[in-house]
């Protein structure tokens, strides 16, 4: 006999989504079902909400939303030999391919047949979900369900900020969205001083603070590369983070980084930046390093200790959270103006 469910699903290639009733799937070989305890919406399933350029070259609906996910295993699949029903899991979103050059180099995080759970095929946003066995990590069953819902963003800001030495180091942040203030969180965890961080929002400037920025700057209002100055005694920052992905904050950053320091960027920028190499990097002699995904599985080892640590001030960040999916347009459209921190749904009502 079939069962339903509810699932948050791109019906059409249009904005928006749908609240739908669908069969629970059976998971096939090498998979497994997850009741889902606790998912969490990033950035990128805004884009397909708002189905923007990038959302229309790569999603084919229908399909079910959502990536972030903590769940517990209800069904293995033929084949599956790594987890039981009962195991309580969350999952590495990168489907890395095993072959190529970057995974025969270990550098999973750069494999180049990466395929990218909930975006090329269905997620989590549902009461249950299938998900790809070789993906899952195991959760210990006493970290809460919203806590291990943040552990992939989470991989994102750790593998950010830990890129190189932070504690005791002067940190610049620029950027407290999602992404920032989990930044945030991991660089005061790590011993980061002073970090102070650039954010035009009033509303994510409170949270940065809440969850232990020791310096909030409007850069719309004041230089942050002069206040970065006065913070620092004119010496600059030691390691700058890039969370925004806002051009005008990359030259700050740049700018306001000590010579010799180190910049660490994650944000994605909306078009190709301008940056005065000699001047702002290459005469400075900046670290500078790209982050992308997270180290397969260096980093989810890292974070969950980070949580279990109880260091990782994650309560301020999770601002919103909902039973149920009814209210998922109000929380997708929150978070389109910028008036939340993470959104985090535990879609079994009961
Ligand atoms: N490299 C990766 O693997 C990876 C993974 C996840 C997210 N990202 C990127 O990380 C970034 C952060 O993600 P998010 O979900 O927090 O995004 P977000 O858009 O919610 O947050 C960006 C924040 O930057 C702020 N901002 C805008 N202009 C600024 C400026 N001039 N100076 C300082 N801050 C400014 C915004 O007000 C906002 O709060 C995005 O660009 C996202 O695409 C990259
Ligand atoms: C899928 C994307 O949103 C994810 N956060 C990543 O690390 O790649
Ligand atoms: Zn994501
Ligand atoms: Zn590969």
């Amino acid at each position: 006999m079939s069962e339903k469910m509810q699932a948050i699903m791109k019906t059409k290639p249009a904005y928006g989504a749908e609240l739908v009733e669908v069969e629970v799937p059976k998971p096939g070989p090498g998979e497994v079902l997850i009741k889902v305890l606790a998912t969490s919406i990033c950035g990128t399933d805004l884009h397909i909400y708002e189905w923007n350029e990038w959302a229309q070259s790569r999603i084919k609906p229908p399909q079910i939303m959502g990536h972030e996910v903590a769940g517990e295993v209800v069904e293995v699949g033929p084949g599956v030999d790594t987890l039981q029903e009962g195991d309580y899991i969350s999952v590495e979103t990168h489907i890395v391919c095993g072959k190529c050059y970057a995974c025969k180099h270990n550098r999973y995080h750069v494999c180049q047949n990466t395929k990218i759970f909930g975006v090329d095929m269905n997620g989590v946003f549902a009461e249950y979900a299938i998900v790809p066995a070789k993906n899952a990590w195991k959760n210990p069953k006493n970290m809460p369900p919203e806590y291990a819902t943040l552990q992939e963003p989470l991989g994102n800001a750790v593998d950010t900020v830990l890129a190189g030495p932070i504690a005791g180091r002067s940190t610049l942040i620029t950027g407290a969205g999602p992404l920032g203030l989990l930044g945030i969180a991991v660089a005061k965890a790590s011993g980061a001083y002073p970090v102070i961080v650039s954010e035009p929002s009033e509303f994510r400037r409170e949270l940065a603070k809440k969850v232990g920025a020791d310096y909030v700057i409007n850069p719309f209002e004041e230089d942050p590369v002069k206040a970065v100055m006065d913070i620092t005694n004119g010496a600059g920052v030691e390691v700058f983070l890039e969370f925004s992905g806002a051009p005008k904050a990359l030259e700050q950053g740049l700018k306001a980084t000590t010579p010799g320091g180190r910049v660490s960027l994650l944000g994605l920028f909306p078009r190709e930046v301008t940056v005065d190499f000699n001047n702002l990097i290459i005469f400075k002699a900046l670290e500078v390093h790209g982050i992308t995904g997270r180290h397969l599985w260096e980093t989810w080892y890292t974070v969950s200790s980070l949580i279990q640590s109880g260091k990782l001030n994650l309560d301020p960040v999770i601002t919103h959270k909902y039973r149920g999916f009814d209210r998922f347009e109000e929380a997708f459209e929150l978070m389109r103006a910028g008036k939340t921190g993470k959104v985090v749904f535990f879609p079994h009502k009961g």
